[in-house]
């Protein structure tokens, strides 16, 4: 379903990624780590249209998607849930979650946003607690939540999360882990997700692809990444060698 072929990026003159190629398949969950500055934010980044590639190509369901504007590619099925989250905090949980729906709501969609509220607050049964509460008075992991089933509103077909266990606490993330694995399992859903968690990423992750200074040097199915002790030892940090919390 995505494509990047020899993708490169700048900021400035300074080259970030050097032409990276890597795909996620329909209903995949891919995982991409990498030290911090590898380049996976800015590679999230350049596929959502915040920033655009000097060089390679970038299809999405077979459509070539690299000058898009942001927009246009929500509007195709892809949705970022941003590092840091980017949630508008005085706002309640359910303006931030309308939010969600830019690409499609207007007021003869009434119905259908709360049908789709509804529909989430299924999913994620603290939202609707929550749902008149300001999003900034939610814990972290309550935040990281509302984030996610903001990105659904959009109705995407592939999610890019942005190191969603930042900052949260483990029996959170745990929580939040599972969130992402049910909405590949109910609805189909493609998930590229990039994590400094390298052993609870490669838990939940079908493959998983290595970034290091702005190059892909490792690519693979997940389990084996665990297993490869030349991947431990250099890529997945210290992270590995604790006990895994799922
Ligand atoms: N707006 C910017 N302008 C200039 N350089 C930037 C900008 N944003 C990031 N960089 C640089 O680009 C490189 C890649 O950053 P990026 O945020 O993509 O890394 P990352 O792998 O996501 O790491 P982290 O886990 O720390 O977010 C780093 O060297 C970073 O300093």
């Amino acid at each position: 379903m995505l494509y990047l072929k020899g993708v490169s990026a700048y900021y400035g003159n300074l080259h970030i990624l050097k032409k990276i190629s890597l795909h996620v398949g329909e209903g995949e969950i891919v995982a991409l780590l990498g030290a911090n500055g590898a380049g996976k934010s800015t590679l999230l980044k350049t596929l959502m249209g915040i920033l655009f590639p000097k060089g390679g190509e970038i299809l999405f369901q077979n459509q070539k998607i690299e000058f898009l504007s942001t927009e246009e590619r929500v509007r195709l099925g892809l949705s970022l849930v941003p590092e840091g989250k980017g949630l508008f905090k005085p706002l309640s949980v359910e303006e931030n979650l309308l939010l969600g729906t830019y690409t499609w709501y207007n007021f003869k969609k009434k119905k259908e946003f709360e049908r789709k509220l509804e529909e989430i607050y299924a999913l994620f049964p603290i939202l609707k607690t929550k749902r008149k509460a300001p999003a900034g008075t939610l814990s972290g992991g309550q935040q990281q939540i509302l984030a996610i089933a903001r990105a659904f509103m959009s109705n995407p077909k592939l999610l890019l999360l942005d190191e969603p266990s930042m900052g949260i606490a483990p029996n959170l993330v745990l929580e939040i882990f599972q969130y992402i694995q049910n909405l590949r399992e109910n609805y189909n859903l493609s998930i590229l997700l990039v994590e400094q968690n390298a052993r609870l990423a490669l838990k939940i992750a079908d493959r998983v692809y290595v970034m290091e200074t702005g190059k892909i040097i490792y690519e693979g199915e997940a389990k084996n990444a665990l297993e490869n002790p030349e991947i431990q030892r250099a890529y997945l940090g210290r992270e590995v060698d604790r006990e895994a919390p799922l």
